[in-house]
């Protein structure tokens, strides 16, 4: 079996038969509120727990309210910036700002795609990191979507060139069926879908994984939950399309219908 890289997130590893294949680089797509980004900072945290450094790049949100939103699941990631652990690549305030003045990984231009692979190469050595989360990509390539695999494959080289395993935040609009971008579902090594479906008048979360190269994974739609420490995910459960509405079913009752 391929060297797998625990993502620590309850439920999910189960659903993957082991983890995420070592240097895979994963989609994690999805519309708005679906929880990527927190899948996604779950991972990187998790990570640290483990040992293994992890940088985060951010493009849409201050580097300042990241670490703010991780701590409220109680992920502070302070103490392993100061180990040399942890570090956040800041492709949003532009180096703007006193906050960005302290910084050591800025990146000026996010549509200068080469220098932000560049400096996500500088801070991958530095740290030896392990795991890596851009969010998201969807960012570098909005107003030039025929870029978008070009720009996955140049991120791709460098992460899996250096043995990272990364997620990429991948943003989709709440009624689109892809996965945010022309052919960077092929570019990818792996795809995790995030869903947020209306059901009996409540909004439900679930996720799939689409496609995960390197190992077998669970082909079903399942439930999970946020909680105040993060995601759990329902390995056990399905949630299952029925005549235009959605049913969540336990897994061993689906299987003998
Ligand atoms: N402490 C919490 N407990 C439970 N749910 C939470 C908590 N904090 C945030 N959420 C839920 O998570 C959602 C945000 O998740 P997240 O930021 O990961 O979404 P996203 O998929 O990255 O969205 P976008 O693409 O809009 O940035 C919120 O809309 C809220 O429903």
């Amino acid at each position: 079996m391929s060297e797998r890289v625990k993502t620590g997130i309850p439920g999910f590893d189960e659903i993957l038969h082991g983890g995420i294949p070592k240097r895979n680089i994963v989609l994690v797509s999805g519309g708005p509120g679906t929880g990527k980004t927190i899948l996604s900072q779950q991972f990187i945290w998790n990570g640290l727990q483990m040992g293994e450094p992890g940088i985060y790049v951010v493009l849409e949100e201050h580097p300042a309210q990241v670490k703010q939103n991780m701590k409220q699941f109680g992920w502070d990631v302070t103490p392993f910036e100061k180990k040399g652990m942890f570090e956040i690549v800041d492709a949003f305030t532009g180096g703007i700002g006193e906050y960005a003045k302290r910084e050591k990984y800025v990146v000026p231009d996010p549509t200068d795609v080469g220098h932000l692979v560049d400096v996500v190469r500088d801070a991958i050595k530095d740290l030896n990191a392990q795991r890596a989360v851009i969010d998201s990509v969807s960012t570098l390539y909005i107003t030039r979507p025929s870029l978008a695999r070009g720009i996955i494959m140049q991120i791709k080289k460098v992460l899996s060139g250096l043995g990272v395993t990364a997620f990429l935040v991948s943003q989709v609009s709440v009624t689109e069926r892809g996965f945010g971008g022309p052919g960077v579902e092929h570019a990818a090594d792996g795809i995790v879908r995030l869903d947020l479906d209306e059901i009996g008048g409540e909004l439900k979360r679930s996720l799939i994984v689409w496609k995960m190269r390197g190992t077998s994974h669970s082909m079903r739609r399942h439930p999970f939950e946020i909680t105040d420490k993060g995601i759990v995910v329902y390995h056990n459960k399905v949630l299952k399309v029925f005549r235009g509405s959605y049913e969540e079913i336990e897994k061993g009752k689906s299987e003998e219908e």
